[in-house]
């Protein structure tokens, strides 16, 4: 409670004390202690007491029992409380107690004073703000009357109202629990924000009648909320729902103010009217006082008047008491009457006199209540006129903050209005809009469905009319599958046809791979315009547009950058496996530098198995095969890996560390004539200052183009990744502009593979050759000085022999430049020989590379043309090889013999007969003599090598 309201409410207390107890106005600026004090004072205790139950002082003003103790007196005073029903206080509680528990038990001993009824509402009505304001008394005071003891205790009319008026007291906690659950929470709601309550509750607060049963307070924190949480978010909008409650709540307190307005009238006419009747009854009584004072005086005088009257009487009765002499008797009896009426008379003057005594007691009796009534009439409206005043102010204040806000709300309603009818308008506008739109849908929908049955009429017609012809139709078409599949039949057979003409013209066959762009290239130009059929590429010049610039090539296959290692090995998988039936094969790669050739023979470094490349999966291919076949054939097989660097071959896969050279590599047994030939070659190769290579140039049985290389026997895929490891970590490689791992020689795998037919004793022999070349390049281009120029310039040179043996075969000419390089030696077997042979053509799409891509087609599209012969197995009969061997070689033996006499005699003339005109070849580097001598002696060994195909009257010499 505040210090304010606590000390009103002992100016209250101090001022009720004053009226009913004067003697204390001495004591009016008492403290607390002190009123606690006089409350229990002997003489405020005596008066309170004579006030309860009258009659208990004494003519002294003291108690009747007085007692010199205190205490006694303080018994007394309880007793009498016990006598009367009041709640008995111990007097600790008065010490001790807090100012409330002081006015608690005023209050309930001034309950029991019927005449002072009147001021019981004042101090209710401080007890319930007290009790409302929360203000709990302090531990061992007493706790405040609820109003249900107040009205048992005192049920007068007055209190009654007021405990009824909405405006001097709230409604009690018995009446705020009827109004329910929802009143309590909706007025409980200062904490949230009203505007976040639902719609449909708001409309529910405001349908009920808790607006009427809510006390002020709660409307008040109703107002309080909404302008708190208004303030709180800062936003000056309130939702026109919590300006209705507003609205409803101001209402409410306006309809509240007006009725205390009317109360405080009704207490003033009230008052006026008490103070009125007071004042007739006082003057009924003053009248009545001044008749009895008359009736007193003239009962005070009617005993002279009888004595007067008895003077005459007895003046009257000295002359009647002559007469008496003579009627004794009546004169006595007169005189008794007389005696019995002035009896009578002192009787009703002491009745009289009594009844004024009487009256007058009343009078000051009535008097002092007047007073008192006077003053708690007077302090009452004085009080209730300043809490009206306040409280108007108060309401005043608020209701102007209230309107204020009720302005603003209004406004913002009307804005809300505003808004609100032009979004009407507009969709007003929309609903037309979409009317019409609907109503043209509509009509669109009318149009359409008719339409749609017209249409529907015309497809039922149709379908009929397509199911006749459909019929029709499907008769032919029946008819053209039959002939689609007859040509695909025939499609098939063609391609059958097609390769058995491929295979009995032993045509070289060329694949073309193109490699994607690397991840740096991605922005540059590709020179592929278009692969169709996997047999056609049209390969644009970038510095020509147009068809002009364009140019078609045709190949056995081609493969897009897209492709992958295992596509491209399906489609050289039955050359692989041709292998195992005994035939030659050779695979070689063929591009410009850095075009994919050691990818696709090999695979990149670190190759998954996707990735391997196509040497491992051959080897892999034939490890399969013979293990299938292992139950009939007994293969063995067997691996070669050379290099051709600078135009001398190394044995890649040599066990004493380094590369070895095979400068000869003759396997056959020096025989006599074989001897003496050697012998006569040394003799012409001194005389003639040139040095030759030992390579075999007639296919051996084995087919071993390289004997005195290395053969190492594999019997897994494994033993074949180990020995390719080693190989091609011997392999000559260095980086140039054009590739970073450039390789710098031809390398050649050799698989050699024997297979014994286990039933018949059968032996084949088949081999495969499979060779990366290194990569043609543009010395300008790819910048190499010095030893890589050299090595270029090696590479160079044996890729254009290998282009002019091609170029011989192609034009069947009686004599192919074999010996002109290592690689066509080493190859010879493979482009001139009964073998299948594959190139795969590998391109570089980069633009900048179109000069060196047009060549390489060109290359290849003449390799394309070059037959060989049909390709032929080795699969013979043992006794029938071995005939054929040994006429074989009685015929060799025959011709050595005539050939070498012949060779000898002619080598003699040679020099001095040879016309520079004549000369055989189109080797451009064969321009000295010698080297004229040495072509020839070689096409001469050629022709000797091919059986006597080639009759040296047939040479141009
Ligand atoms: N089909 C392909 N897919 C992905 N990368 C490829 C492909 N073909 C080639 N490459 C990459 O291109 C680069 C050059 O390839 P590679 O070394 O095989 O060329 P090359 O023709 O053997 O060159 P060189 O003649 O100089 O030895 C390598 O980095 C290789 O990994």
């Amino acid at each position: 409670m505040s210090p304010q309201s606590h000390a009103k409410k002992r100016e209250l207390v101090i001022e009720w004390l004053n009226s009913i107890l004067p003697d204390l106005s001495l004591r009016i600026e008492a403290s607390d202690e002190e009123l606690r004090a006089c409350l229990i004072d002997d003489t405020v205790l005596c008066r309170i007491l004579n006030m309860l139950r009258p009659n208990s002082l004494d003519q002294g003003g003291y108690l009747k029992n007085f007692s010199v103790s205190q205490s006694e007196n303080v018994k007394q005073f309880l007793a009498a409380m016990d006598e009367i029903g009041i709640p008995r206080f111990e007097l600790s509680d008065l010490q001790k107690g807090s100012m409330k528990t002081v006015v608690n038990c005023l209050l309930a001993l001034k309950m029991h004073s019927i005449s002072y009824v009147d001021d019981l509402s004042a101090i209710s009505t401080i007890t319930k703000a007290e009790s409302i304001d929360g203000d709990v008394s302090s531990p061992g005071s007493l706790p405040p009357l609820s109003d249900e003891e107040i009205r048992k205790a005192s049920p007068g009319l007055k209190y009654q109202r007021a405990m009824h008026n909405p405006v001097i007291s709230e409604p009690s906690a018995a009446v705020l629990q009827h109004v329910g659950h929802k009143v309590h929470d909706a007025f409980q709601l200062k904490q949230v924000c009203y505007a976040e309550l639902p719609v449909t509750n708001i409309l529910e607060m405001m349908a009920s009648n808790n607006f009427d049963n809510a006390p002020t307070q709660s409307l008040l924190n109703v107002v309080y909320g909404i302008l708190d949480a208004s303030v709180e978010t800062k936003n000056d909008e309130i939702t026109h729902h919590v300006a209705c409650i507003l609205r409803k709540v101001v209402q409410e307190i306006g309809r509240r103010l007006s009725t205390q307005a009317d109360h405080l009238r009704n207490q003033n006419s009230i008052y006026r009217a008490l103070e009125e009747k007071h004042g007739s009854k006082i003057r009924e009584l003053e009248a009545l006082v001044s008749a009895t004072h008359k009736e007193t005086k003239q009962v005070t005088n009617q005993p002279q008047h009888i004595k007067s009257r008895r003077k005459k009487n007895n003046s009257w009765v000295s002359t009647s008491t002559v007469l008496s002499c003579f009627r004794p008797t009546r004169k006595q009896n007169v005189n008794l009457k007389m005696e019995e009426k002035q009896k009578a008379e002192k009787q009703e003057m002491m009745k009289l006199v009594k009844e004024n005594e009487k009256y007058i007691n009343e009078i000051a009796a009535l008097k002092e209540e007047l007073e008192i009534a006077g003053m708690m009439d007077k302090y009452c409206s004085r009080e209730m006129e300043a809490e009206a005043k306040a409280a108007i102010a108060i309401l005043q204040t608020r209701i102007k903050d209230l309107e204020y806000l009720l302005a603003n709300s209004k406004n913002k309603v009307k804005d809300l209005e505003a808004t609100f009818e032009s979004k009407c308008q507009r969709w007003n506008m929309k609903e037309k809009i979409y009317k019409n739109f609907i109503d043209s849908q509509l009509e669109a929908m009318q149009d359409l469905r008719s339409t749609s049955e017209a249409i529907k009429q015309e497809m039922i017609e149709t379908k009929k009319s397509y199911f006749v012809e459909f019929n029709h139709l499907e008769s032919k078409v029946k008819a053209l599958t039959e002939a689609a599949e007859n040509y695909h039949e025939v499609l098939a057979e063609n391609r059958k046809l097609f390769n058995e003409l491929q295979d009995l013209k032993g045509n070289i066959r060329v694949y073309c791979r193109i490699r994607p762009f690397l991840p740096g290239e991605t922005e540059k130009l590709s020179v592929v315009e278009n692969i169709s059929e996997n047999r056609k590429l049209v390969i644009a010049n970038p510095s020509k547009r147009g068809r002009e610039g364009q140019r078609s090539f045709q190949f056995n296959k081609v493969f897009g950058p897209d492709s992958t290692q295992g596509e491209v090995f399906s489609d050289i998988q039955p050359f692989v496996q041709s292998v195992v039936d005994g035939y030659n094969v050779c695979i070689f790669a063929y591009g410009q530098t850095g075009s994919g050739k050691t990818y696709t023979m090999t695979g990149p470094n670190g190759a998954t198995e996707e990735e391997w490349g196509i040497n491992y999966q051959a080897l892999n291919l034939l490890f399969r095969v013979s293990q299938s076949r292992r139950e009939h054939i007994l293969y063995e097989v067997g691996v070669q890996m050379v290099e051709i660097y600078n135009e001398q071959v190394r044995d890649l896969l040599s066990t004493d560390g380094s590369p070895r050279k095979y400068p000869y590599f003759e396997q056959d047994r020096l025989t006599k004539w074989k001897l003496v030939n050697l012998i006569m070659l040394i003799v012409i190769f001194v005389f003639l200052n040139l040095h030759t290579v030992g390579i075999k140039t007639i296919s051996q049985p084995n087919g071993l183009a390289v004997p005195d290389a290395s053969m190492h026997p594999v019997i897994s895929t494994s033993d074949v990744l180990d020995l390719m490891d080693t190989g091609f970590k011997n392999r000559a490689v260095s980086a140039t502009a054009l590739n970073s791992r450039s390789s710098r020689s031809h390398s050649i795998v050799t698989v050699h593979v024997r297979g014994k037919d286990l039933k018949t004793g059968t032996v084949l022999y088949g081999n495969l050759h499979l060779v990366d070349l290194a990569g043609s390049e543009r010395v300008d281009r790819s910048e190499v000085t010095g030893d890589r120029l050299k090595e270029a310039q090696h590479i160079n040179k044996s890729l254009s022999s290998l282009g002019d043996v091609i170029f011989a075969l192609a034009q069947k000419s009686p004599h192919v430049p074999y010996r002109n390089s290592k690689l066509t030696q080493v190859l010879q077997s493979s482009l001139g020989g009964k073998a299948k042979t594959l190139m795969l053509v590998q391109l570089n799409p980069d633009s900048t590379s179109y000069s060196e891509t047009m060549s390489t087609l060109k290359f290849a599209e003449r390799v394309s043309g070059v037959e060989l012969g049909a390709a032929r197995s080795s699969k013979e009969e043992k006794d029938a090889r071995e005939l054929m061997e040994q006429i074989v070689s009685l015929k060799d033996t025959i011709a050595e013999k005539d050939e070498e006499i012949n060779r000898l005699k002619s080598i003699k003339d040679l020099k001095p007969r040879i016309p520079r005109h004549q000369r055989i070849d189109n080797d451009d580097d064969a321009c000295l003599p010698a080297e004229e001598m040495k072509m020839h002696f070689l096409f001469y060994r050629f022709a000797w090598s091919c059986g006597g195909r080639y009759s040296i009257a047939k040479a141009r010499w």
